[in-house]
């Protein structure tokens, strides 16, 4: 079997739980494009009722849960207003343009925060023969930055859109992060946006799959728009399973993870050389930077050779997240390898 390795790439690597496992082999199935997989369908509605919306769809990816979101609320040549700094705009393959013609329109963000301010000012008034409509204000929470966005700047955001009778997405795919970290109903977050995207995938431990979830008449065209992107499912029922799981069960200890990144970054920051910002650890992630002496190519090598997964430097910076598998035992074993490659 290959080496169990402790990977702390990212919470997309988590295995799925000995009990999702065991419901996925029991799931009660059907073909869900006919609506008949029962296990599909009280996903959904459990999604729903803990995002507080009224109805939502399981899809494949967090990407297919963006850009469907995005292809849904939008029209071709709409524009689309974002933080730069946004899964949305860095890593989803410029898919907005691809799927659903649209202009995405960035703003720089403040560690992840776009200023609600910023956003009014970018947002098209009026009729003008030279200027596209704001289709959509995407925002993400908690950040791909580990950072939560704090709850009342996003309600300044849902007022302003409103007053401009914008739709507002929120790139949820860590959301119960977010929620954790604030001590706040998950629908504290949700009720400030129109539609949600939730990964199931990550810290929640589920083998595949997200929640696009909203009002039910968007959910009833997106579920139509995921068919024409050829994701209708057949006996999603095995995948949906572990998702009840993810969303009964691992929502209730992403603490731990939060804590075990807590000790994470402390320990970090004690190794001369090393920049962490401690305050900066909201969730799961801890992102650093090695002293110019440190080859990060050797470093992750050595990491390995202790079986530790690590990706390399992303603008500089190492990202390390915990989740279900990481323990404080393995921490330990991360940090004096970091601590050895360094002195
Ligand atoms: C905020 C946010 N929204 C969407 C997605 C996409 O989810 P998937 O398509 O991978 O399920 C990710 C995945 N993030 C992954 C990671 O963090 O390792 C990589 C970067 O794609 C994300 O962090």
């Amino acid at each position: 079997p290959n080496m169990q390795w402790i990977d702390l790439r990212s919470d997309t690597v988590t295995q799925p739980t000995p009990a999702m496992r065991a419901a996925m082999a029991s799931a009660e199935v059907g073909d869900d494009v006919y609506g008949d997989d029962a296990t599909v369908i009280q996903l959904e509605q459990l999604a729903a009722d803990m995002l507080g919306k009224e109805a939502a769809l399981f899809v494949p990816t967090g990407v297919f849960g963006n850009q469907l979101a995005v292809f849904t609320h939008c029209r071709r040549g709409d524009e689309v207003i974002a933080g730069d700094d946004s899964h949305l705009v860095w890593h989803e393959n410029g898919a907005a343009a691809v799927i659903s013609g649209v202009q995405m329109r960035t703003i720089a963000s403040d560690r992840g925060v776009v200023p609600p301010k910023e956003i009014e000012a970018r947002i098209r008034v009026g009729e003008d023969i030279h200027i596209p409509r704001t289709g959509l204000i995407c925002l993400e929470n908690a950040h791909g930055n580990g950072r939560v966005i704090p709850l009342a700047t996003m309600a300044e955001t849902a007022a302003i859109a409103r007053r401009h009778n914008i739709p507002i997405h929120l790139d949820g795919a860590r959301v119960f992060n977010a929620a954790t970290h604030l001590n706040c109903d998950v629908k504290e977050i949700t009720r400030h946006v129109d539609t949600v995207m939730c990964c199931l995938s990550k810290g929640l431990a589920a083998p595949v799959g997200s929640i696009l979830a909203g009002p039910a008449d968007f959910i009833k065209r997106a579920r139509y728009n995921r068919k024409l992107l050829g994701g209708g499912w057949r006996q999603a029922g095995v995948l949906a399973a572990p998702g009840i799981l993810a969303l009964t069960e691992m929502t209730k200890r992403l603490g731990e993870d939060h804590a075990n990144a807590r000790y994470l970054a402390e320990r970090l920051a004690a190794i001369p050389g090393i920049t962490v910002d401690s305050d900066d650890v909201h969730i799961n992630m801890v992102w650093f930077a090695l002293p110019e002496s440190v080859d990060s190519d050797q470093l992750t090598a050595a990491l390995a050779a202790e079986g530790i997964r690590a990706n390399g430097p992303y603008g500089g910076k190492m990202r390390l997240v915990t989740h279900w598998q990481v323990d404080r035992n393995t921490i330990d074993r991360t940090v004096a390898v970091i601590q050895n490659a360094t002195t």
